[in-house]
C-alpha cells in the first residue's frame, strides 16, 4: 500500500541535513530499542554530502549501535573501487567508518563485476541473502530531470519490475556506467525520504508532487508503503 506524500520545508539546506539525519537517528534508535535491526538505504549526490557530515556529528550523542544497522545503496556508480565517484567512498569517508558501520553492502565495483548486469544481478543475490526483503528508510536524493537512484527519464530500467537491481548504460550524468535499484524495489520500503536541495530542482519536485508520468520524473514513481516525506529546503519547494 503507498502513502500519500507529506511535506516538510526546512529554510536552508543546511537545516534540512540536520533535520533528516536527527530524524534518521530517532528511527534507528527506536527500531533497536524495538530489538529489531534496522535496514537503511543510503542515496549519493550534494544532498547527502551535508546528511552524512551531519551523522558523523551527531550520532556520538545518540543511541544508535551503527554496527546494528544494516546498509545498502540505492545506486552506484560503476567505476574502480578508488574512483572518488564512488557512493560507498563518499559515505564510508563523510560517516560510516567514523561511526562503527560494519554491515555496509555496497554495490559492485568494476573490481567485482565484469559489467553493470553482472554488477547488479549480484547485488540482487546479496539483497536475497542478507536483506529483510523491505528497506525501513529509503533515503532518495533527485536530479534536476527527476532522477532517482539511477533510474533516468525515459530509460528502459523504469519498466523492469521483476528484479531489484539493474545495470544503466549511457547515463545522462557522468558517470555513464551504473547500477541501480528498481522502482519494484524501492517501493519495497517502509519509509521514502526524499532529499531536495536547490532551486535547480524545484521544477521536478513540483511535477512529481503533481502526479507526473514516472518515465518522464522517476520520482513520480516512489512511495514509502507505510511513510513518504519530501524533505525540501525552501529553494526547492519555491514552485509547490
Ligand atoms: O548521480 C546521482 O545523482 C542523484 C542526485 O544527485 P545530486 O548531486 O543532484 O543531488 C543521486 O540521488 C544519486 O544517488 C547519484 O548517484
Amino acid at each position: 500500500m503507498s502513502t500519500e506524500p507529506r511535506v516538510e520545508v526546512h529554510e536552508t539546506s543546511s537545516a534540512l541535513a540536520t533535520a533528516v539525519a536527527g530524524e534518521l537517528l530517532t528511527r534507528l534508535a527506536d527500531i533497536q530499542s524495538a530489538g529489531r535491526v534496522p535496514q537503511i538505504s543510503l542515496t549519493g549526490g550534494t544532498i547527502a554530502e551535508d546528511i552524512h557530515r551531519e551523522l558523523a556529528r551527531l550520532s556520538a550523542a545518540s543511541e544508535v549501535d551503527w554496527s546494528k544497522v544494516v546498509v545498502w545503496f540505492g545506486d552506484e556508480r560503476f567505476v574502480a573501487p578508488d574512483s572518488p565517484d564512488r557512493n560507498v567512498g563518499q559515505a564510508r569517508a563523510a560517516f560510516l567508518d567514523a561511526v562503527g558501520a560494519t554491515q555496509i553492502h555496497p554495490m559492485p565495483s568494476t573490481a567485482d563485476a565484469a559489467d553493470v548486469d553482472a554488477g547488479a544481478a549480484a547485488y540482487a543475490a546479496t539483497l536475497r541473502e542478507h536483506g529483510s526483503g523491505e528497506f525501513d528508510v529509503m533515503m532518495l536524493g533527485i536530479g534536476p530531470d527527476g532522477h532517482i537512484a539511477s533510474l533516468f527519464p525515459g530509460f528502459p530500467q523504469l519498466d523492469v519490475t521483476d528484479e531489484v537491481a539493474v545495470g544503466v548504460t549511457g547515463s545522462p550524468k557522468p558517470p555513464p556506467e551504473r547500477i541501480s535499484l528498481t522502482l519494484a524495489a524501492l517501493n519495497r520500503s517502509r519509509s521514502v525520504w526524499f532529499l531536495v536541495a536547490g532551486s535547480g530542482k524545484a521544477p521536478a519536485v513540483a511535477s512529481a508532487l503533481g502526479g507526473a508520468d514516472v518515465h518522464e520524473i522517476p520520482a513520480a514513481g516512489v512511495s514509502g508503503r507505510e511513510e513518504t516525506i519530501w524533505f525540501l529546503d525552501r529553494e526547492a519547494a519555491s514552485q509547490l
